[in-house]
């Protein structure tokens, strides 16, 4: 009996000491030394006055909230270990703005970085939401904070909508995706309500992520948008919305 009882406490600590590694694994391949050198220098530069807490963690990267000297601030940090960087391959290395890079790893993920910060920047002055925005530097992309007091704003996917508000938030994300098209020359080639956050202030939708985002001269721009399209019609039909495909594309493109 006693002796059950040891094993048994013996397995739960080691559950606890596996939980507590798989925790420390997870926050700990994103800080590795030189991301937290990086950390360092901009709290220096003042750009940084405090870290919080991790606001999404996945395998490529994890977004944490930051306090900045005038605004909260998303601090998205790429995951140099992750494997997963074998994804990135197939936006980055036919896009023309990037042949020139070295096929390793920290080369991939640092221009992948620089094509976010670049991406969203094109995607604000083409009048599509997104957070504004700040710096990128090596794997930490800097961007404004989308939510209120260290909340941030919920993704489409976990927004209830009521009568309306689907059609009104549809429409607008439909008309997003026209400028990202015919004023940035941009694809977001990972559209989907978990890359929406809705301000729930104005019902307003705003995207995300656009690391993967490409121009229209890719190669499989054309079947990036068709994707995007069909997970937004996907996600709205839901809600009714009964557009076909071609329809939407219509608009996106019209001349
Ligand atoms: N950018 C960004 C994101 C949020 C955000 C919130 C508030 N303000 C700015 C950005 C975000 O979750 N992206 C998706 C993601 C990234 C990394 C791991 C899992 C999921």
């Amino acid at each position: 009996e006693k002796k059950i009882k040891r094993i048994d406490r013996a397995k739960d600590k080691s559950r606890v000491r596996e939980k507590d590694s798989e925790r420390l694994k997870v926050e700990e391949n994103v800080f590795d030394i030189p991301t937290l050198k990086i950390l360092y220098t901009l709290s220096n530069k003042g750009i940084i006055k405090a870290m919080g807490g991790a606001i999404s963690t996945g395998k490529e990267a994890n977004v944490f909230y930051a306090e900045g000297p005038d605004k909260e601030l998303a601090v998205k940090i790429y995951r140099i270990a992750s494997s997963t960087f074998k994804a990135m391959d197939a936006y980055i290395m036919k896009d023309p703005r990037f042949t020139n890079i070295r096929n390793n790893k920290r080369d991939i993920i640092f221009a992948w970085t620089r094509k976010e910060l670049q991406n969203l920047k094109r995607a604000k002055s083409a009048g599509v939401r997104v957070p504004e925005p700040v710096l990128a530097e090596k794997n930490i992309l800097i961007m404004e904070f989308m939510g209120e007091k260290e909340i941030p704003y919920p993704l489409l996917k976990n927004t209830y909508l009521e009568g309306d508000e689907a059609k009104l938030i549809f429409d607008t994300v439909v008309e997003y995706m026209r400028l990202l098209y015919k004023k940035a020359n941009l694809v977001h080639a990972d559209l989907s309500e978990y890359n929406i956050l809705i301000d729930p202030k104005d019902l307003t939708p705003i995207f995300i992520d656009m690391g993967q985002s490409v121009t229209l001269e890719h190669p499989n721009s054309q079947e990036f948008l068709y994707r995007d399209v069909q997970n937004i019609l996907r996600f709205f039909s839901r809600y009714g919305i009964k557009d076909k495909p071609e329809e939407l594309l219509k608009k996106i493109q019209a001349e």
